[in-house]
């Protein structure tokens, strides 16, 4: 069975896509993978993946829903369709804060100040990413998980178009996570692909500092969050009830599974991880280099057998590590000459994105 998970932004997608990427890389599965990122914010499209040689498996990285490709290449009745959601305050401070718009606006970079002043006149700061060279980022500041899912801005305001595509999304979705919910998510995901609960392992990825939060936001910024984030309240209200139905449904065995998986969880972290505390497990940034691997690892898993060695390894690997190590292995699977010709379009898109990110970085400072 394919399984095609759609990931949208700061829902927890790096933790899920590193469960993925164990899952396949073990079974050595195929996995759709791009020459660098796989076009986001344009819809996905075919045109835009490594060459295949064989019908794949996964897809699992940050990509915008779209349904004609993505049922192209995992026809649904073969295949999966999951994705992952988060409450829209949460997710709009951590993708805030993250991507540290703030400072694009010109509000500095305290957490809890920047996010205020950009809510009390939201809608004059689209005009920054128009004129900036990276438009991009413009999909991050208003219902980003929407977006991600395949939704255009224009119809953001449209209550009905809003519910019409919230009903489509739940025909094509199998499962739809929540990450507030992530071990009951990892659950149903378990029991949805027939896995065992040692393919739901996971270390948490990705997480902010706490400094870097912000935490405890008053009432009226949170409404005013929801207020600007509509078509993503709509969106994770929907999913959230049929979440609950789902485990419902699948009634006592379903706890027995969590509470199993939780404590299985633990002891592997204590193999792991054990003399660790919490700030060198954080990512302060998922595509620094694999310095945290490396040195969290060789300190603490020296007296373990290799295969166990391999898990507390891969569990932190961070993703680009695991897509360069990925890529690495699909070219040699591929005939030589398309090997090449992938291997020269990789280098180059990642060259032209490396220059464009230097361009921007210099730009983003101004206010
Ligand atoms: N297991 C688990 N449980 C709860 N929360 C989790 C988990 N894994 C990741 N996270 C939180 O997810 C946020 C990062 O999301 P992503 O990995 O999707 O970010 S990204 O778009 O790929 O950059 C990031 O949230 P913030 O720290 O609030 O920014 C992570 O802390």
């Amino acid at each position: 069975m394919s399984s095609m998970s759609s990931h949208c932004h700061k829902t927890g997608s790096s933790t899920v896509t590193n469960i993925l990427f164990r899952y396949g890389d073990k079974r050595i599965l195929t996995f759709v993978l791009g020459h660098h990122h796989l076009g986001w914010p344009s819809r996905f499209l075919a045109s835009r993946t490594l060459s295949l040689s064989r019908q794949p498996n996964i897809l699992c990285s940050h990509t915008r829903f779209k349904k004609k490709p993505m049922n192209w290449l995992f026809p649904p009745e073969s295949s999966k369709y999951v994705t992952i959601l988060r409450n829209p305050v949460d997710h709009f401070e951590s993708t805030f804060n993250y991507y540290q718009l703030g400072r694009t606006f010109g509000f500095g970079t305290d957490p809890v100040n920047s996010l205020e002043n950009f809510l009390d006149r939201p809608l004059s700061f689209f005009n920054i990413f128009n004129n900036s060279y990276d438009k991009n980022r413009i999909s991050f500041i208003r219902n980003l998980m929407t977006f991600d899912l395949g939704l255009s801005h224009r119809y953001f305001q449209n209550y009905t178009a809003v519910k019409n595509y919230i009903k489509f999304l739940n025909k094509e979705f199998d499962l739809v996570m929540i990450m507030d919910y992530f071990d009951e998510s990892l659950v149903l995901l378990k029991r949805l692909l027939c896995w065992e609960i040692d393919d739901i392992l996971y270390v948490k990825l990705n997480e902010r500092k706490d400094n870097e939060k912000a935490t405890r936001l008053s009432g009226s910024v949170q409404d005013n969050i929801r207020r600007w984030n509509k078509a993503d309240v709509l969106l994770f209200n929907y999913f959230n009830a049929t979440f609950w139905k789902k485990v419902e449904k699948k009634g006592s065995g379903f706890y027995e599974d969590l509470s199993a998986f939780r404590e299985r969880r633990l002891k592997i972290q204590k193999l792991c991880f054990e003399s660790r505390t919490k700030i060198e497990l954080i990512w302060g940034n998922k595509y620094s280099s694999s310095y945290r691997e490396s040195t969290v690892c060789d300190s603490t898993t020296n007296n373990l057998n290799s295969s166990a060695k391999m898990l507390c390894k891969n569990l932190i690997k961070s993703e680009d590590s695991y897509l360069d190590e990925l890529r690495e292995k699909h070219l040699a699977e591929l005939a030589p000459e398309i090997a090449e010709q992938t291997r020269l379009m990789t280098k180059l898109v990642g060259m032209s994105q490396k220059i464009w990110g230097t361009v921007f970085s210099q730009n983003s400072a101004l206010p």
